[in-house]
């Protein structure tokens, strides 16, 4: 997260860190109670390594009473991800175990109606991703606002010229915006989970590149069908 600031210590207790040997990877968020949202292309240069995630977190180093480690039963991408454009980019988590809810542990709400967010909403970003340009890393959740920007004007040169699909939403990037390992994140309106990050043009504060998030909402269905499938 650029230009941001410190998340007060669980504040978002839905947030997950997405770990491979120990290091975060990626943002996600809690769900459901054995299911946690984010980005396929946090599983690009796993070379089979597995992940973990980590729950009830603050700070991603030091011993926390509410913080837990679980296992990955299994990872889902949706089908239509792929390593060269930023379409489809989800990716679904089933834990080990249900997760142990608490005030340090709950799930986030997702926008179930497929209608766009209008432009010029505020919204709120949060990660454990980059806080500078030459790649510093924080300890503890970081989180930023930033407004809405309309798909028209996202799709214009110099910004997305074209490539924001009514599946994709756009948030201003000037100065504030999300970074590297902030990937897989909830863009959250109104209390709602609205987006997923995605890396997007893989620059971070430059208003020429705003930050391009999932629309959770468009995807309802599949998400719905995952979570069923593993019940049967
Ligand atoms: C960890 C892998 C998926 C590779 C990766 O993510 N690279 C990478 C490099 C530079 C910026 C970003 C990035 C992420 C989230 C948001 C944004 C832009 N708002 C950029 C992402």
């Amino acid at each position: 997260i650029l230009g941001g600031s410190t998340t007060g210590a669980h504040q978002r207790p839905y947030m997950a860190s997405l770990q491979v040997d120990g290091h975060h990877v990626c943002g996600g968020f809690l769900i459901a109670e054995q299911w946690v949202l984010s980005a396929a292309h946090c599983m690009e240069d796993m070379k089979g390594k597995t992940f973990q995630v980590l729950l009830g977190a603050h700070s991603l180093s030091q011993p926390e009473p509410h913080k837990r480690l679980y296992a990955v039963r299994a990872a889902v991408r949706h089908p239509g991800s792929n390593t060269e454009t930023n379409d489809d980019d989800l990716l679904l988590l089933q834990l080990e175990e249900k997760a142990t809810l608490s005030e340090h542990v709950k799930i986030l709400p997702f926008q179930r109606q497929d209608v766009d967010v209008p432009p010029g909403t505020m919204c709120e970003a949060a990660g454990w991703g980059f806080t500078s340009h030459s790649g510093r890393k924080p300890d503890v959740l970081q989180q930023v606002e930033r407004p809405v920007k309309s798909r028209e004007e996202c799709n214009r040169r110099p910004y997305h010229d074209n490539t924001i699909t009514d599946k994709m939403l756009c948030t201003d990037s000037r100065k504030k915006d999300t970074c590297k390992g902030d990937s897989g994140g909830p863009l959250i309106c109104n209390g709602v989970a609205e987006g997923v990050v995605t890396a997007g043009a893989r620059v971070c504060g430059n208003y020429k590149k705003p930050g391009i998030y999932t629309r959770i909402a468009a995807y309802v269905g599949w998400i719905d069908g995952v979570m069923a499938a593993a019940e049967e």
